[in-house]
């Protein structure tokens, strides 16, 4: 068992994830995304790391948040917390009134392909796949199904196989595997996954890190499409122009949110 401290209220963690934590009451049912109290603790040999220390945050649908803060502040733990990709030591995440943190991978990985569009930097991306089919396999995944503001069943289906790609500007490229690609393209190709489940939460590590200025505007204007259509987005990011978009900026340093 180890003992967190200098984080508010921290909970007990033990070393099988088993938190302390009360489960939050009616807590901001109308935020897309609610991350509550989160913690993450790493162990590497003799070296222990509180990536994540009591992390709270809501993203509301239709709102874009940047998260930024140095190196090794915690971002992307945060973000694969908030995605089901790992799980927290404490806390909790939801998503729409739903939980996600703290049950089966299988399950997080269903509500995931339902209802979120991960772009993390190498890992949504399958590298015996070529890009059509990537994004067609993630499309299928999510079953996908009108759910965003104003859409009512069977009203606005979502952008196709083909539209997406030529929306990311890779309809030359959909036969190529992502080990054929440049980093632009990759980046471009791993948005255009993110997006094929027509997700209402889309999260986004460093979406245009590697990528030219026009190439940058272009993937931002993607995200903001999305974010119009209803969803909530949550971008890692270093770039002024992506925190020049965001409704809300947060900053983490040490595991912490400081403002
Ligand atoms: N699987 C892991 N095992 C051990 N330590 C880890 C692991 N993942 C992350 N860490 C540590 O947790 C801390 C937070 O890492 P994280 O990758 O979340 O930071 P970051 O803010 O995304 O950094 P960067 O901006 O450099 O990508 C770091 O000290 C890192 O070394």
């Amino acid at each position: 068992m180890i003992s967190l401290s200098g984080a508010g209220a921290a909970p007990s963690v033990s070393s099988n994830g088993v938190t302390g934590n009360v489960e939050p009451t009616g807590s901001q049912p109308a935020a897309a995304l609610t991350a509550d109290r989160l913690y993450r603790f790493f162990r590497t040999g003799d070296e222990e790391t509180l990536a994540l220390r009591g992390v709270s945050l809501t993203v509301a649908r239709g709102q874009t948040v940047a998260v930024v803060g140095p190196s090794g502040c915690g971002k992307s733990t945060l973000l694969a917390c908030l995605a089901g990709l790992d799980e927290p030591d404490g806390g909790t995440v939801r998503v729409g009134g739903q939980r996600l943190s703290h049950r089966p991978e299988a399950e997080r990985a269903r509500l995931r392909a339902r209802r979120i569009g991960v772009l993390m930097q190498s890992r949504n991306l399958l590298p015996h796949l070529n890009i059509r089919a990537n994004i067609e396999l993630a499309r299928t995944a999510g079953r996908v199904r009108p759910r965003l503001r104003g859409a009512t069943e069977g009203s606005s289906a979502p952008a196709g196989v083909t539209e997406l790609l030529e929306r990311v500007g890779l309809t030359r490229r959909a036969q190529a595997y992502a080990s054929e690609l440049s980093g632009g393209e990759l980046a471009r190709a791993g948005l255009a996954v993110a997006l094929a489940n027509d997700p209402d939460i889309v999260l986004a590590d460093e979406p245009t890190g590697e990528l030219d200025g026009d190439t940058e505007q272009h993937v931002l204007e993607l995200l903001r499409d999305r974010a119009g259509a209803g969803a909530a987005l949550l971008v890692v990011t270093h770039s002024p122009r992506v925190v020049a978009i965001a409704d809300r900026v947060i900053h983490l340093h040490d595991g912490m949110v400081t403002s």
